[in-house]
């Protein structure tokens, strides 16, 4: 079999419609017939008249008597009415009227006299308080057309016109194979060695397609032998199933095999769409004697396959079950960060997003098409046109939303320096009454400055030590934000220090380690206050970065440094305390620091800053951070001047 040679990227509305073109809906989604109240979400095949009128007979719709109307003409407050009882009959809600009467008067308006007879004061008009004959559904009108997808309510009108079955669209059935040597399946609950994964990507299209009315059966993993995937294929599209969905091996490598297998029992239309993450994507019909069923490649990384089944299979399967594909609510963005994007590609964006202020700002996560959590930590999706060649810090531009778009105002956004203390305070927000979400990005302490600077956030960690001053943070805020009117909280005091494998096998004892050959170290990201600590350690022992073998490899996060650690990727790196006890790993302490909070005081008032404040002044939040190791919590929660520096 044949290596793979892409196709040329086409636009997804054109993927779409080229194979809306070829694909015959009709031909293979049947009909059938359903009983009515198991309809919810089928589409009508046929239009559907009423049976029954409703209701099929005049009906008393308040408690009280009925009456003909023209008996009571004459009665006037000043002049009641005495009607003899048999002029009246008692009835309840939802009684037939009896023969001979038209109207209803509420019991309230009646005096029941001892003599039998009942005192009315006001006259009653015809049809009044009854709801006559067919005033809902009336026999042989059109109660719903075809094509149209059955709500609840539709149900309750279809029942109450006797109708108790329907002719409806097939249920989309999908069969969805994953593939790949290294795919381990995740019920054998596996423990993936290098170069294995545990198998997701199936039951996140199981969990989409029921949202979409798509029954999923999921084959096992298939391993990349082209007979084993093309058996599998065929046993798929032998089934009863519309649509088959082969995942991973859609791109270019030796074992991307599943173009050559969809070209062996059917017709590749599309192989690449300009769309990243996304691109690789396969779409293909079936060759007649294989049901003419709709086939789909969908990439092996998480996100790519995510987009691939929302804007490919979802609208495809939308259009063969006749079904209006809802839209994700939008609102309007600013971008806090600028992010280049490749022309003539468009880009699917994962942004995280909150209300700061009076406007809603959105700082892009890592673009990585092979990381799920950009979905799970995004509230919702930037896309950046093909024509485009990215976009601006303070741009404006529509996002569509994951959350409810209330949620987002129970959305804290925190920019900055990441420490476990964060994960630790999110967890603690989302436990309170009203839980608060609190959407962190990682940019460093210096990125969490900026961040304040631009209104971009609520407020920033930051570690920053000045040298000069022996004081945190402070020095920074007046340098680089002389006229931010700002308060600085502590969150904790952390110990910094090299991380290093589990019982030092390298005796790594301080930074003076760092110049020996043997010695790899993994560093962090520019701007990071970690990285400003290692850069003065070194200084003071007279070493400059190009003597540390590894000073330019960086990483965004201690626990990325961590594990570049356990990896063996590297022998050692500067953390904390906790993300070296987490994996557990050898720590060589080396300095102490504060970890704050820098919050515009205009944020002070609002209520997600306030729960921040008052949860971190529990002592059930001090003992939590304590629990962690490598912190005190002597400062936490209070607010912290210039010149304070560290107490011993
Ligand atoms: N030389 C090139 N290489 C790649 C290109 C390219 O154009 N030229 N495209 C890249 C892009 S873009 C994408 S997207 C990926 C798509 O790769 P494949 O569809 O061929 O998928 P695999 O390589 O088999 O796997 C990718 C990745 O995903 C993991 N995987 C696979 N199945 C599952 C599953 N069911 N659940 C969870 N994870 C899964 C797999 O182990 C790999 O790590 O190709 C780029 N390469
Ligand atoms: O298009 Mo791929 O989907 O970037 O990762």
């Amino acid at each position: 079999m044949k290596r793979n040679i892409y196709l040329e990227t086409v636009p997804i509305s054109e993927a779409l419609s080229t194979v809306q073109a070829r694909l015959d809906r009709t031909a293979l989604v049947k009909t059938e017939m359903v009983p009515t109240h198991e309809a919810l979400g089928r589409v009508t095949a046929r239009p559907v008249y009423a049976d029954l009128s409703s209701p099929t007979y005049h009906s008393a719709a308040m408690d009280g008597i009925a009456v003909l109307a023209e008996d009571t003409f004459s009665a006037r407050e000043d002049a009641p009415l005495s009607l003899s009882p048999d002029k009246f009959t008692p009835v309840n809600t939802g009684n037939a009227l009896p023969d001979g009467v038209n109207a209803v008067i509420m019991i309230e308006n009646v005096l029941m006299q001892d003599d039998g007879t009942a005192r009315i004061e006001a006259p009653a008009f015809p049809w009044q308080h009854v709801r006559r004959i067919g005033e809902d559904i009336v026999a042989t009108e059109l109660l719903i057309p075809s094509n149209h997808e059955l709500s609840a309510y539709d149900i309750g009108a279809l029942l109450s016109a006797g109708i108790w079955e329907l002719s409806v669209y097939e249920k989309l059935k999908a069969v969805i194979i994953p593939t790949g040597d290294e795919v381990l399946d995740f019920r054998d609950r596996p423990t993936p060695k290098p170069g294995q994964v545990v198998e997701s990507n199936t039951q996140v299209f199981s969990a989409l397609a029921s949202k979409w009315g798509i029954e999923v059966i999921r084959h096992e993993p298939v391993p990349d032998r082209p007979e084993a995937l093309t058996e599998a294929l065929k046993n798929a599209l032998l089934s009863d199933a519309h649509i088959v969905v082969m995942g991973a091996g859609s791109s270019a490598g030796a074992k991307d095999y599943t173009r050559s297998v969809l070209s062996e029992l059917g017709e590749v239309l599309v192989h690449g769409i300009k769309a990243m993450p996304g691109k690789p994507s396969l779409l293909g019909i079936a060759s007649e004697e294989f049901g003419s069923k709709l086939m789909v490649g969908a990439p092996g990384y998480p996100v790519s396959a995510v987009i691939c089944f929302e804007e490919l299979l979802a609208p495809l399967a939308a259009w063969m079950s006749r079904k209006v594909l809802p839209a994700r609510p939008q609102v309007d963005v600013t971008m806090t960060r600028s992010m280049p994007s490749k022309l003539g590609m468009e880009e699917f964006l994962r942004v995280s997003i909150g209300r700061v202020g009076d406007s809603y700002v959105a700082t892009p996560l890592s673009r990585g098409a092979g990381m799920i959590t950009t979905m799970t930590k995004a509230q919702g999706i930037c896309r950046i046109p093909a024509n485009s060649e990215g976009i601006n810090q303070g741009q404006t531009l529509p996002a569509s939303l994951l959350v409810p778009r209330e949620s987002l105002e129970q959305t804290l956004v925190v920019v900055g320096s990441h420490d476990n203390t964060v994960d630790l305070l999110a967890d603690a927000l989302m436990g309170r009454d009203t839980p608060i979400h609190l959407a962190s990005t990682h940019v460093g302490s210096m990125g969490g400055l900026m961040a304040v600077k631009n209104g971009a956030c609520h407020m920033a960690g930051t570690h920053l030590f000045d040298p000069d001053t022996n004081d945190y943070n402070a020095p920074f805020i007046s340098k680089y934000l002389p006229d931010a009117d700002v308060v600085l909280i502590n969150l904790a005091i952390r110990h910094q220090g090299l991380i290093v494998a589990a019982s030092n096998p390298k005796n790594i004892q301080g930074v003076t380690d760092l110049v020996r050959d043997d010695v790899q170290f993994i560093n962090r990201q520019r701007g990071a206050g970690t990285r400003i600590l290692l850069d003065w350690h070194l200084s003071q022992n007279d070493i400059v970065p190009s003597q540390v073998k590894g000073y330019d490899k960086e990483e965004f996060t201690h626990m990325a440094v961590a594990v570049n650690v356990l990896s063996g990727a590297a022998d050692c790196g500067l953390g904390i305390m906790a993300a070296a006890k987490a994996l557990n790993l050898g720590f060589v302490p080396l300095a102490r620091e504060r970890y704050d909070l820098l919050i515009p005081r205009q944020h002070l008032s609002d209520p997600r800053v306030q729960a921040v404040l008052e949860t971190i002044r529990t002592d059930a939040f001090k003992e939590r951070i304590q629990s962690l190791g490598g912190y005190e919590t002597d400062l936490t929660g209070q607010e912290m001047q210039p010149g304070m520096g560290l107490p011993e």
